[in-house]
């Protein structure tokens, strides 16, 4: 069985009745999205908010109620993926591209679950390269004091243009060589004007669910 849908499955166990649930993007939050959906149907009232507009898009489709930002207080439980995870349970998340939405979701949500299949458990973040959210009239400005915390930066394409987030900004991909101090990195990046937000998660999970190919599925609570 995939185990992204494992993963993803188990977490949707958590839900209850009543819930504001956010959303996560990617492929990984698409077989939570699915379940949802399908607890729905059996009964499930919820509401929710989205993280992406492809989230929402399919949330829609699905008929799961979407609350905005702007009329809630507070996130029960959200439930996103991530592209690396470290043994702190530190992350790397936007790879496609929702990190801003995300990362406000995870630090309002009194639980926030992450969902990975056992490929992005790593020791040490970096290998995946960091995405920073950026205001593109100072990209040239932005991508240098970037580069002055040693990494190499790349700007995020599609179909030969920039790509341009649901915020209407650009993102740079930052290849650190190894990320050792996560959490004083976040707060580097994010002193740079210019920086809206960056791909480091830290300290903000409250459980792993890692799904394995052998169809095994492993909650963690965070250490
Ligand atoms: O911006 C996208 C998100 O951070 C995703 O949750 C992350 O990239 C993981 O995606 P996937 O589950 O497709 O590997």
């Amino acid at each position: 069985m995939n185990p992204k849908k494992l993963a993803a499955e188990k977490a949707v166990e958590f839900i209850e009745d009543g819930m504001v649930v956010g959303l996560g993007t990617g492929s990984t939050a698409y077989w939570a999205i699915q379940k949802i959906a399908q607890r729905i149907n059996e009964g499930l009232r919820i509401r929710a908010v989205a993280s992406s507009r492809d989230s929402e898009e399919l949330a829609n489709k699905l008929g799961i109620p979407i609350v905005p930002f702007s009329e809630i207080e507070f996130i029960d439980i959200t439930i996103d993926g991530a592209d690396e995870v470290d043994t702190h349970f530190n992350l790397i998340k936007g790879g496609g591209g929702a990190l801003v939405r995300e990362k406000i979701l995870a630090i309002n949500s009194k639980r926030f679950f992450v969902i990975v299949d056992e490929s992005k458990r790593v020791e040490h973040l970096g290998q995946f390269p960091l995405p920073v959210e950026i205001v593109h009239f100072a990209v040239n400005l932005t991508i240098n004091k970037l580069k002055e915390l040693g990494c190499n930066t790349r700007i995020r394409m599609r179909n030969d243009k920039e790509y341009i987030t649901d915020n209407g900004n650009i993102i740079v991909d930052c290849t650190f060589e190894k990320i050792v101090e996560p959490i004083e990195l976040n707060k580097q990046i994010n002193l740079i004007p210019g920086v809206v937000d960056n791909g480091l998660f830290t300290r903000m999970v409250s459980s792993l669910i890692v799904g394995y190919n052998d169809g095994n599925v492993m909650i963690f609570d965070q250490p």
